[in-house]
């Protein structure tokens, strides 16, 4: 098959995926009001939340000189079921604070807790989604299996896991592609079965490292709403990572907004007292993007 027809398939495939999510969204969303909010009561409860002061991060210098400070002292609370938003320039150290949250980046100095513990080490508590999903999917194993991977692994019993499966390739949008490979699938399908991948293993905490970035404009919108969608509905804490500000603010409950590299820090932290959906013509969404954009323009 041509690559334009194979093109041509996966988008009709996602688009009928997507309008699937959408009618399946429109009916969750009148029903899921109430448990969502009960959900994130129990996450509070849990005790997941984050706690960082003064946390820094050098790496050392490729030639072997001083070592290169990328944090510095970052301080920082994220509360269980919240949504948060790090966003800074290119190179400013999203991604070091996303891996020293996840546990697979050690820290140089400071204080990194989740809940009561220091982290040290990656958990089953956070999960990591990242921009490419191609090279976080098996390519020869279907989206069924790759959503159940983590559930193997657990050893959970078959009737569970499909239970499981079924649950999140459904909130995702995906059912009736559970037997495909993911070359078989378009790039926003890809990035739906890794968050249906990650939402199987049921963590607290949704580590996101500009998960959209690589999708088109479209794709992505839907990708930003259908997000908001499953935060709703299972109450996760989700640190979102972007360097985009419109897409900081269609998603965010709070936006951290991180200074220029090196020795980069949490500057300024702005609420997001927008309701959901997010209305980009709404001129309060334009107020705090202009606010937002003036600390880019400095
Ligand atoms: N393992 C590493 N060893 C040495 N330097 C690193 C390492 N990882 C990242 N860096 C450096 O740390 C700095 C911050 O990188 P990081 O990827 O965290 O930034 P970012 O804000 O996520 O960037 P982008 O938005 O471009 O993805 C960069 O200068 C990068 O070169």
């Amino acid at each position: 098959m041509g690559t334009a027809m194979r093109k041509a398939q996966g988008q009709a495939a996602e688009e009928a995926a997507e309008r699937r999510a959408a009618k399946a969204a429109a009916m969750r969303t009148a029903r899921t009001s109430e448990p969502a909010a009960a959900q994130q009561r129990q996450a509070a409860e849990a005790g997941h939340e984050i706690d960082i002061q003064q946390l820094s991060k050098s790496y050392p210098h490729a030639g072997g000189g001083e070592p290169q400070e990328i944090l510095r002292e970052v301080d920082l609370t994220v509360r269980s079921g919240e949504f948060f938003i790090l966003l800074g320039p290119s190179g400013c150290g999203k991604s070091t604070l996303l891996g020293l949250i996840a546990g697979f980046v050690a820290k140089t100095s400071g204080r990194l807790r989740v809940g009561e513990r220091e982290v040290e080490r990656p958990g089953p508590d956070r999960a990591v989604v990242f921009q490419q999903a191609d090279s976080s999917l098996f390519p020869w194993l279907t989206v069924r299996e790759n959503v159940e991977f983590g559930l193997r692994m657990k050893k959970t019993k078959a009737p569970e896991r499909r239970a499981i499966s079924d649950r999140y390739i459904g909130l995702v949008g995906l059912t009736g592609h559970e037997d495909k490979f993911p070359r078989e699938l378009s790039g926003g399908m890809k990035q739906r079965v890794q968050l249906a991948r990650v939402l199987a293993n049921d963590p607290a905490i949704l580590l996101m490292d500009e998960p959209f970035g690589a999708l088109d404009a479209m794709t992505r919108r839907t990708m930003q709403r259908e997000l908001v969608r499953i935060w709703r509905d299972t109450g996760k804490t989700v640190i979102f990572v972007t360097h985009d500000i419109q897409e900081a603010l269609l998603l965010g409950g709070r936006i951290g907004i991180m200074s220029p590299g090196p020795s980069s820090r949490i500057s300024d932290i702005y609420d997001v007292a927008l309701a959901y959906p997010r209305d980009i013509a709404d001129p309060a969404f334009h107020e705090l993007h202009a606010r937002i954009q003036g600390h880019f323009d400095e």
